[in-house]
């Protein structure tokens, strides 16, 4: 039986942030579709929760009669199978907690009637194409863990994660993480595993393009599955291509070797978008800015000799640009404000969020001097230029960054410790209310029952 000292209802609380990831050796296609098993390994960055996370609260007291969750300030429901699955296996696992100074002792079988409620925020759009499952599942699962303190294993956390979405299980590590798919049919070994922490390649910068797009994509859950009964393109890349490109990808991850980084990169997205192609009936996730991102960065490859940037594409027509160092990114930014320059009445603070230290390195101050931005040397000599106004909605410059994290000042917490629901207004809107302008105030939009 759970007990307090006083006879006042108590709530214990534990906040956690999580980062996002992308993976530059994408996972498409899955073996077993209820435990998120997938056809092949994946490798992925994860990024700087600095600037893209979530923030997550979990509360137990003994007074709440039910699981309840509220993303970004609106109850949602926990009654879909991942959530479900989520909850159960943390539950599996809990152990006794003791918090003496609040007088709380909980032993591990009371937390099978325990109820939890759980507040989570994301910083940056929900379900945009910006991976907001991967560090929503990611967070939820290592708040949990830390609540019910649970002695994490084996990865173990990290197979929980998965199940509630697979991209998940990579986000709760930093650095350089590789999803081992495993053999077993129970999924117990197919888990994350750091390749390398967030200091080992400190030099690469990362520039996200938020594309503007109409159309609702397919999401990925449902595309890969479409992907799996119809192309045969995917089984030959999951048999041959990926277990080929895992070793070298560790490889260049290993040496810091960005040639051989970009190049697997940009082939790896490109397979990808081509298994969607591929896929009956074809699936469309990039669209034309997509690809003049492509053109442009190619371009510049091109002309420079060797890779200065990569360029990776997840389910959607966001582009991910990995720079290898500050001063090709200062250029990489000159090009994309070259080419996709904001509309007329943006100011140039809100079209480049994350790191903005990178404008003032690129010399870029005000919206007179991406006005009089020349164009790169690569497109001289009777190439068109084609400018796109308003094509992008905005960037994000982040770097590689760090696993999840406790918060631990309770003032951050986003549920009300005499309440135990959530704050009207927290501190945590404060700091990232540019991403929450940036969605239109429609940051639960998208939102399904997962
Ligand atoms: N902070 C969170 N905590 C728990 N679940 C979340 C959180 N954020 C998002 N989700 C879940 O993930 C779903 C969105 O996932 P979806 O795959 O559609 O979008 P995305 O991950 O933002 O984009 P993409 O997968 O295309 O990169 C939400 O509907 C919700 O169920
Ligand atoms: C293209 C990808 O981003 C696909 C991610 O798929 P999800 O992890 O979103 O899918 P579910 O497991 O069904 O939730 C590639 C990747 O992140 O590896």
């Amino acid at each position: 039986m759970a007990v307090s000292k006083g006879s006042e209802p108590w709530i214990l609380m534990v906040t956690a942030r999580s980062p996002t990831n992308i993976a530059v050796i994408k996972y498409w296609g899955k073996r077993d579709e209820t435990l998120i098993l997938p056809i092949n390994d994946s490798i992925s960055v994860t990024l700087d929760p600095d600037h893209l996370c979530t923030t997550t609260t979990v509360a137990v007291s003994p007074a709440f009669d039910s699981d309840r969750m509220w993303l970004n300030g609106k109850e949602i429901s926990l009654s879909g199978g991942r959530y479900q699955s989520c909850l159960r296996e943390i539950r599996r696992r809990a152990g006794d907690v003791e918090d003496e100074k609040k007088g709380i002792r909980i032993r591990k079988v009371d937390w099978e009637r325990l109820r939890v409620h759980i507040a989570s925020y994301n910083n940056f759009p929900t379900a945009a194409g910006l991976a907001s499952s991967a560090a929503g599942f990611a967070c939820l699962a290592f708040a949990l863990a830390k609540l019910m303190n649970i002695k994490e294993e084996n990865g173990e956390l990290s197979s929980i994660a998965r199940q509630g979405s697979g991209s998940a299980c990579r986000s709760l590590y930093g650095g350089f993480v590789k999803w081992v798919m495993g053999n077993d049919a129970s999924g117990h070994d197919s888990i994350a595993v750091q390749l390398a922490n967030e200091s080992h390649w400190d030099d690469l910068v990362i520039i996200i393009a938020a594309v503007s797009s109409q159309q609702k994509e397919t999401s990925s859950t449902a595309g890969m599955r479409e992907s799996f009964d119809t192309s045969t393109l995917l089984h030959y890349r999951s048999k041959v291509v990926v277990p080929r490109r895992i070793l070298q990808m560790e490889e260049a991850i290993r040496n810091r070797d960005f040639q051989s980084f970009a190049r697997l990169t940009c082939a790896d997205s490109n397979q990808f978008h081509a298994v969607c192609l591929d896929t009956s009936p074809p699936i469309f996730y990039m669209n034309d800015t997509s690809r003049r991102i492509i053109n442009c960065v190619e371009r510049w490859n091109q002309f420079e000799g060797t890779p200065q940037v990569a360029y990776t594409y997840d389910a959607g027509p966001n582009a991910v640009l990995i720079a290898c160092n500050r001063a090709a990114a200062s250029l990489l930014l000159k090009r994309l404000l070259f080419y996709f320059p904001p509309s007329p009445d943006t100011e140039l603070t809100s079209y480049l969020l994350g790191d903005k230290s990178i404008l003032e390195e690129a010399g870029l101050q005000t919206m007179k001097d991406v006005e009089n931005l020349q164009a790169p040397p690569e497109i001289k000599g009777g190439i068109s230029v084609d400018k796109n106004s308003g094509s992008v909605s905005y960037f994000i410059c982040t770097r590689p960054g760090r696993g999840p994290t406790l918060v631990v000042d309770e003032d951050q917490a986003l549920i009300d410790p005499r309440t135990g629901i959530p704050k009207k207004t927290g501190p945590y809107f404060g700091c990232f209310d540019e991403f929450a302008r940036q969605s239109h105030g429609s940051l639960v939009d998208g939102i399904d029952c997962l």
